[in-house]
């Protein structure tokens, strides 16, 4: 096997070189040329697989990004072309899902909003959106669902309407960026909906810049009373409009996935999809290459209640992960220069909920103890 992987591919060189001759390109260093001979490129969502950049690789089997996201390939071209495609949607769910939760937690201990009134309008049921909707449930948030092509092809939950998502206390969207089909999300969040946000609403963009109109956005948050907004993806990644950051509550630079599990996940998947292709065994598993879980001793204020408060939830969530250090570094970096990129790059190792195992001591009631496994950790009573 001939393999060509992205160098920003967590482990890349040894889960490709069990499988066959692998080298690695640099982000952005990518020429016709060096496809040659190539029957497997892995990617990360930085690279643009297009009938461009392919017209050498005649060889080319497969194409595999190590991310959710895919409107960095040219679906179509790869499909006419005979080149099978892969995606690894869902690697990076929980990461998301954690990220959305730390701006709740943030928000709650700031009083911008109030945790047990809630409801927050999730638009995009896939794997984040359902991640996240599960995290909510653990910890007794309120939440509503959109997700008109998931309703259509019958899926048994309950969805609303936009218009219904857009009167929520929080917005969250997790949909993926397209221009065609029944659906398009190009700029779903337009002028119109902006303008119906009002001071109480908080509205998360941690899926692709482009779903939201970013002219439209930086107009409403200038209108005062403005809603609060977080973004962590925007129009023209990396060249971003830096003049939006001055309106954000936080901003970071599309970092809500990575997590190390996240982005070790992506390579995982993107190695079975060429194990199953070139009919190879799976070798090798991502527990081969993490740390052995963390242990973290927890003692709950009161054992005995059914449910932990937002306040001791806070405390132990943010501990773990707190958006404000990862919008401190952002901004720092962009008013330095345009450092996107290198701040996407050096990003600080985030781990996961399910990287640590609690240590309880002493009794504790049922209802907690499910919170806890319901937000992926591991628990020991000791
Ligand atoms: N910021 C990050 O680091 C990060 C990480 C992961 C994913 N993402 C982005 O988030 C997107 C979602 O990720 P995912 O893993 O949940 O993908 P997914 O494919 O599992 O889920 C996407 C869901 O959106 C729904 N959808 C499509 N068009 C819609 C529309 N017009 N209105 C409402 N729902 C619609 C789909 O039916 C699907 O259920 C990805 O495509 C990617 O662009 C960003
Ligand atoms: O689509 C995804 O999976 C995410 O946006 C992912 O975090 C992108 O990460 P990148 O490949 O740009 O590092």
């Amino acid at each position: 096997m001939n393999i060509l992987y992205e160098s920003s591919i967590p482990h890349g060189g040894e889960y490709f070189s069990a499988l066959g001759q692998a080298r690695s390109f640099e982000t952005g260093a990518l020429s016709p040329a060096d496809l040659a001979n190539v029957e497997y490129l892995a990617v990360r969502s930085t690279t643009v697989v297009n009938a461009a950049l392919l017209q050498e690789a005649k060889q080319l089997k497969m194409v595999a990004t190590a991310t959710a996201g895919t409107n960095h390939l040219d679906i179509p071209y790869l499909e006419s072309a005979n080149i099978a495609w892969r995606d690894a949607g869902g690697c990076n769910a929980i990461a998301v899902a954690e990220y959305v939760v730390s701006i709740l937690l943030k928000a709650s201990v700031e009083d911008k909003i109030q945790l047990d009134r809630i409801t927050v309008g999730i638009v995009g049921a896939g794997h984040v959106g359902t991640t996240l909707s599960r995290l909510l449930e653990a910890l007794n948030i309120s939440y509503v669902l959109n997700d008109p092509p998931r309703e259509e092809a019958g899926d048994s939950r309950n969805f609303v309407a936009l218009e219904e998502i857009m009167a929520c206390d929080v917005i969250s969207l997790h949909i993926p960026f397209t221009r065609e089909g029944a659906h398009p999300t190009a700029g779903l969040i337009g002028a119109r909906q902006l303008a119906g946000l009002s001071a109480h609403q908080l509205f998360i963009n941690a899926c692709r810049g482009e779903v939201v109109d970013e002219q439209a956005l930086a107009q409403r948050l200038q209108q005062k009373p403005a809603p609060t907004a977080v973004l962590d993806v925007f129009m023209n990644e990396p060249a971003i409009d830096t003049r939006l950051l001055d309106f954000l509550w936080f901003a970071t630079g599309h970092i809500a996935g990575h997590s190390i599990e996240g982005k070790l996940r992506g390579t995982q998947l993107v190695y079975e999809a060429f194990c199953e292709a070139a009919a190879q065994p799976v070798a090798l598993q991502m527990e081969d290459f993490l740390a052995a879980p963390m242990p973290f001793d927890f003692t709950p204020r009161d054992p005995s209640v059914e449910a932990l408060s937002f306040a001791e939830l806070a405390q132990l969530l943010l501990g773990i992960y707190d958006i404000a250090e990862d919008d401190r570094l952002f901004r720092q970096m962009m008013a330095e220069s345009n450092q996107f990129t290198a701040f996407r790059k050096g990003y600080r190792v985030r781990r996961e909920y399910n990287a640590y195992t609690l240590r309880l001591s002493g009794v504790v009631s049922e209802g907690i103890l499910r919170q806890l496994t319901g937000l992926g950790f591991t628990l020991e009573t000791l």
